[in-house]
């Protein structure tokens, strides 16, 4: 966070307009009204020094498709570090970069700023990886078009975690268990629908059933649905005792 608290996301792309999408909706467009989110586009067209004012060329070694050219992309990674005077990590989202998780999540938002770079085409000339970027960033293994719906989404998981962005603390996603489990169900008026009822225990009125409830079905449908969250969670007797109770009651 810098000064005032807030993240600046500078974001290296060739589709400025489609990255501000992901500052134009919701918490982060009134976490950028408050000052508390910043995000600026640097398009490396605009740096194109030639007549066709081309960022790619064909690939050394031949083969199909394009890669994307080193000067366009260092100039833009250049003008926007000069445009901050602070010191930022240039990350390059890619599908060779360490899978990213909510604990990678925590500590990006411990930035004031990040440059992010996107990748079109093929991909981007390695040396300018080896000459700019500080660190690789996945967000899963399948194949996309280019890195922007990535770096969408690295800048609304880690605005959500700059204080004052989020309106409480512990909403969604940030479950109050401890962190990691999935969410538990949750369920609003009516009251019955299709012939479905809402959980007794949730129209109770009694706050510690609710919450032990909540946690129990979080800690239940983490074990049956993706058991390997579970392995990173540290459960205490209580967890765990709560889990025996869900698994038992499902074994029948
Ligand atoms: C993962 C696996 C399926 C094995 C595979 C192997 C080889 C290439 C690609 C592939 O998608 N290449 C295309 C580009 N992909 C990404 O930028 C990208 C893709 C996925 C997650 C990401 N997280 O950040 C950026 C990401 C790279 C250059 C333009 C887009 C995918």
């Amino acid at each position: 966070m810098n000064a005032g608290g807030g993240i600046r996301f500078d974001v290296v792309t060739l589709f400025p307009d489609f990255v501000r999408a992901a500052v134009s909706y919701g918490v982060a467009a009134r976490a950028c009204a408050r000052g508390l989110l910043q995000l600026v586009a640097w398009n490396p067209r605009d740096y194109a020094r030639d007549r066709h004012r081309s960022v790619d060329d064909r690939p050394y070694g031949g083969g199909p498709g394009m890669v994307m050219k080193v000067e366009p992309l260092r100039d833009a990674i250049q003008a926007a570090r000069t445009a901050v005077a602070d010191r930022a990590s240039v990350i390059c989202l890619s599908p060779q970069g360490r899978l990213l998780d909510q604990v990678r999540v925590q500590e990006l938002s411990q930035h004031s700023r990040l440059i992010l770079l996107c990748g079109r085409y093929e991909g981007i000339d390695e040396r300018l990886i080896e000459a700019e970027v500080d660190e690789e960033c996945s967000i899963g293994d399948y194949v996309l078009s280019g890195g922007e719906l990535p770096a969408m989404i690295v800048i609304d998981a880690v605005a959500r975690l700059v204080p004052g962005v989020l309106g409480h603390p512990g909403s969604a996603g940030q479950d109050s268990f401890g962190a990691g489990l999935l969410d538990c169900p949750h369920y609003t008026r009516p009251v019955e629908i299709g012939g479905r009822r809402t959980p007794e225990v949730l129209l109770s009125g009694d706050h510690q059933a609710v919450a032990r409830w909540r946690h129990k079905q979080a800690l239940g449908r983490t074990w049956l649905r993706r058991p390997e969250l579970l392995e990173r969670c540290m459960l205490d007797a209580q967890a765990r005792s709560l889990l025996q109770e869900f698994i038992d009651e499902y074994q029948g």
